[in-house]
């Protein structure tokens, strides 16, 4: 073979090689072939690939070729880096084009008739007929101005022309007179024209002179205003498409919810009636425009004719909202403006990332007393960071979660905060009995452990003792002649018999799934009979409940346990209906545990009720809760204690059943008297009832003349007004002291 080819396919690489290497000469048959086999003209024949097989074989290498080269050529066309350039490339082209559109945009609506049009259906849509004819007045009168200046356009060309061509005939004949004289004074015909052409070449260099710096500047502003346009194409523009954003220009344009991101994250919901509603020319109005609220976005809509906000808080449309907004669905909350017509949609859009945020330690965790008259309890931050406090007097509270999601850790910040307060006395349930309570040993006047019969039989005759406290309580506040509600210094008072009672009973469903008549939703079942009075009665008189449990459901919660709760508060829920047990309408208003992360959202509540930080026009507050740890509550519990002994306090002190220390009446009306020789009875007993209300503020004159003509004091008149006499009433005391002391039986008050 002398053609550099091997026939009958032994070698076909070198076949397919051929394509790839440049022609060589045949080998010279002297010099280059060394070894070869003599073959016949027929088997030659047979051996030489037949033409098909050699035109099959340079498709197959021209089918090779194309597939390395679209193999390289899609490699190069979708590397990251080519596609960060051709983005970047058509980003930049794209600013001038789109910032050029927008100063048109403006020019024409400021001073073409675009303007005058929208003031007009402005106008017309208020129905104020005086507007539309002045703006009508205005539009036509705009009109013919701009007609007018059209006109002057047109006819100024000619008039410059016109103005030019006098100006340049009249110059030349002034030059041309100039050279005829000149060439007359120097009788030199050729200086006729000398004039002229000084003249024109004077123009000839400043007309070059200018066209050189017209170039300089024409270049200069054509680059200065394409860089305006770019810039302001790249600050304002909107249609510039998402997939040219950088990742940062993409994360930037979520960052910031305003109406036209909300108009399209709307519009792209999938609500049928809105898409037809925005389609016949309707538009969405913003009743409250997007403000900062509550570590989000706050914004009021009121949707076209024909939408209704409900159609907004399906579950589905929620998670596409999100989406369109560029956030997770727990991070989306559209509600029912409670207090406003079916169309108008609530809605609270979360700060990207903020819900990731945790709570800043507690407030009162090292430092600080607390007083429930006084001052509210901080339980939480909101998704900004703002604190939220919540007043703890005269409301009961309830708190659902499935487990491990921080319920008895918020639950447990509550009963730390209280037990702060030396005046407050806590019972607590923990159903449970993993130790998540046991700090409050030293603290707690009740304090039960644990899931079996014994400890819920004793939860359940916690809150029947607090049933009969509270009884206790309306007969002594009747008997004292208390209207209203039991003032600060009243309850604060030691031995008052008023002080703050909350009662805490964690994972709750253990007691009323117990067996009747502990348990169960029967009539004459004790548990929830016992709740239930609490909750409609005990507030009044400062006894409080707080129940927390897993499983809100009517069997584990009787409705009407559920339905007495001011403060409701929801962790991670599973679903709607578990959600709406705790948090009521709430659930319905836009409010959504469900969609909380369990585990990652640990400790975020949903709080809905007697809350007081709920902004305004909101059903509910999303919150961060403090959280101190169990091993943390331990060292609260000894503040609490500290605080407790240097008010002079002992757990039980304020325990009613633990009896009054008796008054004793002549001392009292002494002290009050004091240093005065008389005082009238009025303010006699008006002091007394300041200094023990329990005892004397159901004394009557009656009662004091009666007490006092015992003692030989009786009141008596002078200047038409009956006093008590000073000196009577220390001799009155003298006389006992020498008789025996203070007589019990006969002076002392049970108080
Ligand atoms: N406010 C919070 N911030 C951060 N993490 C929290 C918060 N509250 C609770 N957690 C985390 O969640 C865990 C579970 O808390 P907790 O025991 O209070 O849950 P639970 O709902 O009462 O569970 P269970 O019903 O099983 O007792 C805690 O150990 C803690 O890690």
């Amino acid at each position: 073979m002398t053609d550099g080819t091997t026939p009958g396919g032994d070698r076909p690489e070198e076949l397919a090689n051929v394509h790839y290497l440049p022609h060589r000469p045949p080998a010279d048959p002297a010099g280059q072939v060394l070894d070869a086999e003599l073959i016949s003209e027929e088997e030659y024949q047979q051996r030489r690939p037949s033409q098909k097989a050699l035109a099959l074989q340079r498709i197959e290498a021209y089918r090779r070729d194309v597939t390395v080269v679209v193999h390289v050529v899609r490699t190069v066309a979708t590397h990251q880096r080519t596609l960060r350039v051709v983005k970047a490339l058509a980003r930049n082209v794209s600013y001038p084009v789109a910032g050029a559109g927008m100063v048109l945009r403006h020019w024409r609506d400021t001073h073409g008739s675009a303007r005058y049009e929208r003031l007009l259906n402005d106008a017309e849509q208020s129905r104020d007929q005086e507007a539309l004819r002045e703006w009508e007045a205005r539009a036509v009168a705009e009109k013919q101005r701009r007609h007018q200046r059209m006109m002057d356009w047109i006819d100024s060309p000619a008039r410059v022309v016109k103005a030019l061509a006098t100006a340049a005939f009249s110059v030349a004949a002034l030059l041309l007179a100039l050279g005829v004289i000149l060439a007359i004074s120097r009788e030199d015909i050729s200086q006729v024209t000398g004039p002229i052409t000084a003249v024109i070449d004077a123009v000839a260099f400043v007309v070059w002179v200018a066209t050189a710096y017209g170039i300089v500047l024409v270049t200069g502003a054509t680059t200065g205003v394409l860089v305006y346009l770019w810039h302001k194409g790249r600050r304002h523009s909107t249609w510039e498409p998402e997939w040219l954003h950088t990742p940062e220009q993409r994360a930037e344009s979520f960052a910031v919810i305003d109406e036209s991101m909300l108009t399209r994250a709307l519009t792209h919901c999938k609500v049928t009636s809105l898409t037809k509603a925005l389609k016949e020319g309707q538009q969405l109005e913003f009743v409250v425009l997007p403000r900062q609220q509550g570590g989000g976005t706050y914004v009021q809509v009121r949707l076209p004719f024909g939408c209704a906000a409900s159609d907004f808080l399906d579950p589905k449309r929620v998670e596409l909202l999100a989406g369109n907004l560029g956030r997770h669905k727990h991070e989306v909350y559209p509600q029912r403006q409670p207090k406003a017509d079916a169309r108008v949609l609530d809605l609270w859009v979360a700060d990207a990332g903020t819900m990731d945020k945790p709570a800043p330690p507690w407030p009162l965790q090292f430092n600080g007393e607390f007083d429930v008259f006084r001052d509210r309890l901080p339980i939480g931050v909101t998704m900004r960071g703002e604190q939220i406090e919540q007043g703890m007097l005269n409301r009961h509270g309830l708190i659902g979660a499935v487990s491990k999601q921080g319920k008895t850790a918020f639950m447990r910040l509550k009963a730390l905060g209280l037990a702060l307060d030396p005046t407050v006395e806590l019972r607590i349930a923990d159903l449970k009995g993993d130790g998540d309570w046991s700090m409050f040993e030293p603290r707690a006047h009740t304090l039960i452990e644990g899931s079996a019969v014994e400890q819920t039989e004793a939860t359940c005759v916690m809150l029947e003792d607090l049933v009969e406290e509270m009884q206790r309580r309306y007969e002594a506040k009747r008997a004292a002649g208390i209207r209203g509600n039991i003032t600060r210094e009243l309850s604060r008072q030691p031995g008052s018999g008023f002080h703050p009672i909350y009662a805490f009973v964690d994972e709750v469903q253990v007691l009323y799934a117990e067996q009747h008549p502990i348990g169960g939703t029967k009539a004459d079942a004790r548990a929830w009979r016992a709740a239930k009075r609490l909750h409609d009665q005990a507030r009044a008189v400062n006894i409080h409940l707080y129940q927390a449990t897993q499983r809100p459901d009517d069997r584990t919660l009787p409705v009407a346990v559920r339905e007495g709760a001011h403060v409701r508060a929801s962790l991670y829920v599973p679903n709607h209906p578990t959600a709406k047990l705790v948090l009521a309408d709430a659930a319905d208003m836009g409010a959504r545990p469900q969609d909380l992360r369990p585990g990652r959202d640990a400790g975020t509540v949903v709080l809905t009720g007697e809350v007081d930080d709920i902004p305004d026009g909101m059903a509910f507050v999303i919150s961060k809760s403090h959280y101190v740890s169990t091993q943390d509550a331990y060292g609260v519990i000894d503040r609490a204690m500290q605080i407790l002994e240097q008010h002079g306090r002992t757990i039980g002190h304020d325990d009613a059943d633990d009896g009054e220390p008796q008054r004793d009446p002549l001392t009292d009306i002494a002290t009050v008297i004091g240093d005065l020789p008389k005082m009238r009875t009025q303010e006699v007993l008006q002091r007394l009832t300041e200094l023990h209300r329990i005892t004397y503020g159901g004394w009557e004159l009656g009662d004091l003349k009666q007490y006092l003509t015992e003692y030989h004091a009786a009141p008596y008149k002078t200047d038409g007004k009956m006093h008590v006499s000073a000196d009577l009433v220390h001799t009155a005391l003298a006389e006992r002291d020498r008789s025996g002391g203070a007589d019990g039986e006969q002076a002392g008050v049970d108080a």
